[in-house]
Order: structure tokens, then C-alpha cells, then sequence
């Protein structure tokens, strides 16, 4: 099975994270922290910043390693390591994304995560 290495940046803002609601493809409508696959020759860092100001045209800091998630799909697996981000400019636009929410650890459970991200959620939550 094809395996593809994503980085995903838990962005924190007043004590909320920042989940976005995927727009077009095989998990529309499910939600994710941003953030997408490390390109040849980039650090992770580099790749989550650069996939937050595409996506979300804003610039961050990426504080903290989170966790690493392994994970089967139906046809690939994936290998996903989340960070704590902090924002250090702008204010995020749905550049590819359908919608987003800002919300408190406690209410993440409410939302329909993918689910290689349902690790990351649990450990904001502890
Ligand atoms: N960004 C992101 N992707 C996630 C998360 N959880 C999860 O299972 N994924 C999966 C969904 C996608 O199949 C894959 C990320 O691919 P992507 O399509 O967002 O990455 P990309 O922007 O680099 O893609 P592309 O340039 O090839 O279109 O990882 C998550 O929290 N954030």
C-alpha cells in the first residue's frame, strides 16, 4: 500500500483550535486540522508552514510536536505528525477548505474528524 507523510498544524487562538471542514474530494465534508503532504527536500516545519499560508493565507509558528498518527485507509496509509502552531499574522480565509471553527478542546468531539486525526483530538483533550 502507498504510504504519504502529511504534517497538520493544530492552530491555537483565546484558548480554541482551529479545525477546517475539507471542500471537494474523497473526504468532503469531514474535518481535519490543516495542513497537507511534506514536499522532497522540506522540513516539516517548512512544509506546515507553507500548507497553512496556501491554505489558509496565514502565517504561523510551529511551537510543539504533538503526536505522530499511523494510520490504514481503504487504499493508502498515512503517516501524520501534528504540531501546536500559534498565529503570528492574518486572519484565516477558506482558500480550499469549505468552512472552519474556532472551538475549545472540550467541544472537538462535536465534529466529524478524519480518522487519522481522532489520536491528536484526544490528546487536546487530556
Ligand atoms: N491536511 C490534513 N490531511 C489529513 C488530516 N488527516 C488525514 O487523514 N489527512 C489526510 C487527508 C489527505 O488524504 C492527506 C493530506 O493530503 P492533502 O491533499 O491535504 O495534501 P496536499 O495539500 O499536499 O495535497 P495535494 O497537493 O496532493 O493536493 O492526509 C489532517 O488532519 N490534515
Amino acid at each position: 500500500m502507498k504510504t504519504i507523510e502529511v504534517v497538520a498544524a493544530v492552530i491555537y487562538n483565546n484558548g480554541t483550535y482551529l479545525a477546517t471542514q475539507k471542500g471537494d474530494g474523497p473526504f468532503r465534508g469531514q474535518w481535519e486540522f490543516p495542513g497537507g503532504k511534506i514536499e522532497i527536500g522540506e522540513t516539516k516545519q517548512e512544509a506546515l508552514i507553507r500548507e497553512i499560508k496556501e491554505e489558509l493565507s496565514l502565517t504561523i509558528e510551529v511551537e510543539k510536536w504533538i503526536c505522530t498518527t499511523e494510520y490504514d485507509y481503504p487504499t493508502f496509509h498515512i503517516t501524520m505528525h501534528s504540531y501546536l502552531c500559534r498565529m503570528i499574522e492574518g486572519k484565516p480565509i477558506l482558500n480550499e477548505h469549505q468552512a472552519l471553527k474556532w472551538l475549545p478542546a472540550k467541544d472537538l468531539n462535536n465534529l466529524k474528524w478524519l480518522p487519522a486525526d481522532i489520536k491528536t483530538v484526544r490528546l487536546l483533550q487530556e
